[in-house]
């Protein structure tokens, strides 16, 4: 692999979901692989998972980690030829030039800003790394997509599965801001491309995801018949694609006990951050059917999967 935007970028999904699992079983047993390299984890929005396991799998593999809020640094331009007589002191093609130099891998999160569909569609932040920078780029949730994110929940849904091929049913829900689609564009496109899954995506009319993602996926727009006979429950809210980053307030799509008595004994999944008792109810995510405490596990050896395919190990 030569950097890791997408599952474009993947060996084989297979493949990742093997080698995760290996870095998880073997774990504190693998630190020779990255011995003497830096990764660096370049954060321009919040993280709590994405920081954290991303640092512990570098440090699983040998890596030194060095990770920066962007806020922290200068204010950087993004478009090419710009006259920078404004607020932005340094451009992408310095800094991207500078923290290559500095590392071996360089992993980078910057989410849209909601507003203008073509420029964010373009990933432009992420994009502008991966052109100036002359080492691997990781994305750690772009703009339009969350890789990281996608292999594991790939790795929770495969050591969950009890049937060869589980209903997957990735679902809308409410939220009181307006969010990204990346998570959903993101799994999306990992279940249909992994081909181990029947995925059904439920959401209001009106926030069909782009078809680029969801092209062989069933696309619902009642959420209970969707989750009939579902094995896994996936929710998350995003806001519009068509009318870009519109929100609305449905709290009949709240993920509940009763919908879940819908499916066949689903589990329930989300990346998490996670709004209580308006994305889904205390009883779904105190359940023992409640996978995200696993899927934020799973984020560690996600990452060293990845890390360790990006230096050819
Ligand atoms: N990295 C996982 C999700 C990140 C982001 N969620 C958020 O911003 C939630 C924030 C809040 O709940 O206020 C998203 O949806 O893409
Ligand atoms: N799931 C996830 O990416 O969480 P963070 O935003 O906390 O990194």
């Amino acid at each position: 692999m030569k950097n890791f935007l997408s599952v474009h970028d993947a060996t084989t999904i297979p493949d990742l979901v093997n080698r995760a699992r290996h870095y998880k079983a073997s774990r504190n047993e693998n630190r020779e692989l990255a011995d003497g390299k830096t990764l660096i984890n370049l954060f321009f929005n919040p993280s709590l998972r994405t920081r954290l396991s991303t640092e512990r799998a570098g440090y699983e593999l040998g890596f030194q980690v060095i990770t920066m809020d962007a806020g922290g640094g200068w204010k950087l331009e993004f478009e090419d030829g710009a006259v920078m007589n404004l607020d932005s002191a340094e451009h992408v093609k310095e800094a991207a030039g500078v923290l290559s130099q500095y590392c071996d891998v360089l992993a980078v999160r910057s989410f849209p800003g909601l507003e203008d569909r073509t420029a964010d569609y373009e990933d432009r932040i992420i994009n502008a790394f991966v052109k100036y920078a002359t080492v691997p780029v990781v994305s750690l949730e772009s703009a339009i997509r969350h890789p990281l994110q996608s292999l594991a929940d790939c790795v929770t849904i495969a050591e969950h599965r009890q049937t060869d091929r589980p209903k997957v049913v990735l679902t809308w829900a409410p939220h009181p801001r307006k969010l990204p689609q990346a998570v959903a564009n993101s799994f999306a496109e990992w279940m249909v491309k992994w081909d181990e899954v029947d995925l059904t995506i439920a959401n209001p009319e009106g926030f069909d995801l782009a078809t680029e993602f969801t092209a062989g996926a069933r696309v619902l727009h009642n959420q209970e018949e969707a989750m009939r006979g579902a094995d896994f429950v996936y929710a998350k809210n995003w806001s519009s694609y068509t009318d870009y980053g519109a929100t609305a307030q449905l709290p009949d799509w709240t993920v509940s006990e009763q919908k879940m008595a819908l499916t066949n004994d689903a589990f329930f999944m989300h990346c998490l951050p996670v709004r209580r008792n308006v994305v889904v109810t205390d009883g779904v995510l105190d359940s023992d059917r409640s996978l995200v405490l696993r899927q934020a596990d799973n984020r560690t050896w996600a990452a060293a999967a990845v890390l360790a395919g990006l230096l050819g190990g």
